[in-house]
């Protein structure tokens, strides 16, 4: 796990745990082992720490969590490196993380290729750096880098690292030999003014100022999350106490935060986010089929998600046509991505380099026969099947044989796009969600007749522009929105039932969605949903009256259209679900109004109005989404409960710290959760989202908590 070798007078402890030389018990003895045999030998007199293969130590091993713990912890380990009398180099490559750049820190140099990257990740699987990186990085970088690099656990790039004073040299060439040569010269050199533990926090006098700005951001910005307050604690008590004692108040917090549920749920959803990379589908899976290389794209259409998946492809430097049927909306869809691109360099969301190589990777045309030679297109029209087909069946003719078809569709079968063309195996669903340049799920859906090779392709494209891609079988909705649909539906009959929508937002913001279902609806626009609600009336033969509280048999409520119907189509008009200062306007305050024609609509439909406790709010919207999860389960359209807690982690920002709704009614246990969707049914015979999955049935029935079919090793952390 630490291989152990002298070259000149320098030893060289060199960690081997692939892939991420992660820090186990087995490496922080090695090293432990390895820093003794090197005082001891007379002939070393200096020592370099450094990662075989890919990376310097990237953390903890985050599945040793789970156990009780060996000895040697990091912090002994960390003490023995600092009190060395020989100096010691940390040569840093790749990822220097968590407990690797603890490590790092204990070592009194540190030098880095220019591609490396270093950080405290900690906070992102609910916990703090609890080997000292909240006392030491402090005394380096001073207290408000210390805070900003802890509480958003975001990556350093080296030479940013070098001006923070974290790396002492950007080094070049190979990296334990470059460790190796830095060693050499600090030979005879006294470790003692090199040691962390001694030098004072710099400007520890404001560290009030700083902490309280501190806690006051990562309260708004993570809301509901317990990590970054802990951080902020630790962090804070390093400019206050003396460094052991700082040490040991981290251990304490540690040992608070790490136990918590939210910890395990994101270091679940951790897991899970990688364990969706290893896909399955009939035929094929991640480790057989064979993507094509992708070296050129087009997207049609250049509407908003049209627009927004090119920004992604070009970030990603590769090129893309965009392709519309008219000037005027292809010189509009320039515009957007135009300003998109600016806004993300000035998010600093990419390069300004990458920006402008964006520009030049960018190709407008009215015409498909600029397409021949691409490897990739993606279909990004409206939901129409018709049109959808159109496109396909010109594509087919026009792309050469190998490329592949994607239809950024939301809810059409796959299969049913794709007969349009003589190369089915070749099409694919890539679902991508509103606003595609900042949402991080791609949904992508595979039909019966999608080769593994054609899903390989999308999945491997979807990492390559930054997504976390998920894939699916196809059927009606795919895994995300059908999933979501009893959230928004069951939202509609509890405000009908006596729930006012700012009380039901308020419940559901508390549980730890970003925003209400009533405020999103206010965004979406009310139209949109009163639009698809038309629809599907339309395709039913139902005529849609104020009166309306059934179609095909299914219980429905018409108080989103009696709204949009009065012109309260949401923010754009200044009034929805609530109003707002202006049209356009983000301020939402209660509206009485709403209240007077709810009581209306209440009153014609004879609905006595009732007090709902927050519990049944939540347990409404969740379990009836939980039910048609396992739903989703059961038919095979998703292989694992992880696809569906990363879809809602991405594609609906669920909170991290619940680790998605199957995690989360695993924690709550699936036979409470089972039994409380038998009441819902009784109650509510005519929703057919509560008629109960047989498979939640049988797990709650045979008492099998589900982290036992888990495949992620998060789940039984
Ligand atoms: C106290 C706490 C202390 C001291 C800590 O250090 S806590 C841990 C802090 N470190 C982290 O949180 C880093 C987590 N890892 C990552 O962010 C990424 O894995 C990476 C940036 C290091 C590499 O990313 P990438 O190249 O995309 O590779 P993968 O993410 O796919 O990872 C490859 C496999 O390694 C497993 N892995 C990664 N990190 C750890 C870890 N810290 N402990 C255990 N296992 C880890 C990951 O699950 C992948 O495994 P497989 O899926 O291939 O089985």
């Amino acid at each position: 796990m630490v291989d152990y070798s002298v070259n000149s007078s320098v030893a060289l402890l060199l960690v081997n745990n692939p892939p991420v030389n992660a820090l186990s018990h087995a490496v922080r003895k090695g090293l432990a082992d390895g820093m003794l045999k090197a005082t001891k030998d007379t002939k070393v007199k200096a020592i370099v720490i450094a990662g075989k293969g890919r990376t310097f130590p990237a953390g903890a091993d985050i599945r040793e969590f789970s156990g009780p713990g060996k000895e040697p912890w990091l912090v002994p380990v960390g003490n023995g490196i600092e009190a060395s009398g020989k100096p010691v180099v940390a040569a840093i490559h790749g990822t220097c993380l968590g407990g690797g750049l603890e490590v790092a820190l204990f070592c009194h140099y540190r030098v880095a290729l220019k591609s490396a990257r270093v950080g405290f990740p900690e906070v992102a699987i609910g916990i703090l750096p609890g080997a000292a990186g909240t006392q030491r990085l402090p005394r380096v970088t001073g207290l408000p880098v210390a805070f900003d690099m802890i509480t958003s656990g975001r990556h350093v790039p080296a030479e940013q690292a070098k001006k923070y004073g974290i790396i002492d040299e950007i080094v070049t060439g190979d990296i334990v030999n470059a460790g190796i040569r830095y060693a050499m010269i600090m030979v005879g050199k006294s470790t003692i003014p090199r040691r962390l533990r001694a030098k004072p926090v710099p400007d520890a006098e404001n560290v009030q100022k700083y902490a309280d700005a501190a806690m006051a951001h990562v309260k708004r910005k993570y809301k509901g999350y317990e990590a970054p307050v802990y951080c902020v604690k630790a962090v804070r008590a390093s400019a206050e106490k003396p460094y052991d004692l700082g040490v040991e108040n981290e251990k304490t917090l540690f040992n608070v935060v790490g136990k918590s549920g939210q910890a395990r749920a994101q270091q679940y959803a951790f897991f899970a986010e990688r364990v969706v990379g290893k896909w399955e589908m009939p035929g094929g899976n991640s480790q057989t089929a064979k993507p094509i290389p992708v070296r050129s794209t087009a997207v049609i259409g250049a509407g908003t998600m049209g627009t927004g998946i090119a920004v992604c492809i070009l970030s990603a430097g590769l090129p893309c046509y965009l392709v519309e049927q008219n000037q005027k909306f292809l010189e509009n869809g320039l515009k957007t991505i135009k300003a998109l691109m600016e806004g993300s360099v000035k998010l600093g969301k990419i390069s300004p380099e990458v920006g402008q190589r964006a520009a030049s990777l960018l190709k407008p045309t009215m015409s498909y026969d600029d397409l021949t030679g691409v490897d990739l297109v993606i279909e990004a029209v409206y939901e129409n099947l018709e049109l959808k087909k159109e496109i396909f069946a010109k594509l087919d003719k026009v792309c050469k044989p190998s490329t592949i078809l994607c239809s950024n569709t939301s809810s059409i079968d796959i299969d049913r796009i794709a007969v349009a063309t003589k190369r089915p195996e070749k099409c694919v669903g890539v679902h991508f969600f509103a606003p595609a340049y900042h949402m991080k799920l791609l949904e992508n859906i595979y039909s019966t007749k999608t080769s593994p090779d054609t899903a390989a392709t999308v999945m491997k494209l979807g990492k390559t522009i930054g997504k976390v891609p998920i894939l699916v079988k196809s059927c009606q909705g795919f895994l995300a929105n059908r999933m979501n649909t009893p959230y928004g539906t069951e939202s509609g009959f509890l405000v009908e039932e006596g729930a006012l929508p700012w009380e039901v937002d308020q419940v559901m913001e508390d549980f730890g969605m970003p925003m209400g279902p009533f405020k999103v609806r206010d965004l979406s626009g009310l139209d949109v949903g009163s639009k698809i609600t038309a629809e599907i009336a339309k395709t039913l033969g139902v005529t849609l009256t104020d009166e309306t509280r059934f179609m095909a048999g299914n219980r429905y409520s018409h108080m989103n259209t009696v709204l949009a119907n009065m012109g309260r189509l949401g923010r754009k008009s200044g009034k929805g679900w609530y109003k707002y200062e202006k049209a356009g306007g983000k301020i939402a305050s209660i509206d009485d109004d709403v209240i007077t024609v709810l009581n209306n609509h209440c009153k014609k439909l004879g609905i006595e109005r009732r007090t709902i406790s927050s519990q049944e709010i939540i347990e409404r919207l969740m379990y009836s989404c939980i039910n048609e999860g396992f739903k989703i389960l059961e038919e095979g359209i998703a292989k694992r409960p992880e696809e569906i807690d990363i879809s809602w982690l991405y594609g609906f920002t669920f909170p991290k710290y619940l680790g998605g709704p199957m995690y989360y009614a695993n924690q709550v246990g699936l036979g409470r959760v089972y039994d409380r969707i038998c009441y819902y049914h009784e109650n509510f015979p005519f929703s057919k989202h509560w008629v109960p999955s047989q498979l939640l049935r049988r797990l709650s029935e045979q008492n099998i908590p589900m982290s036992q079919w888990m495949a992620s090793p998060g789940a039984r952390l």
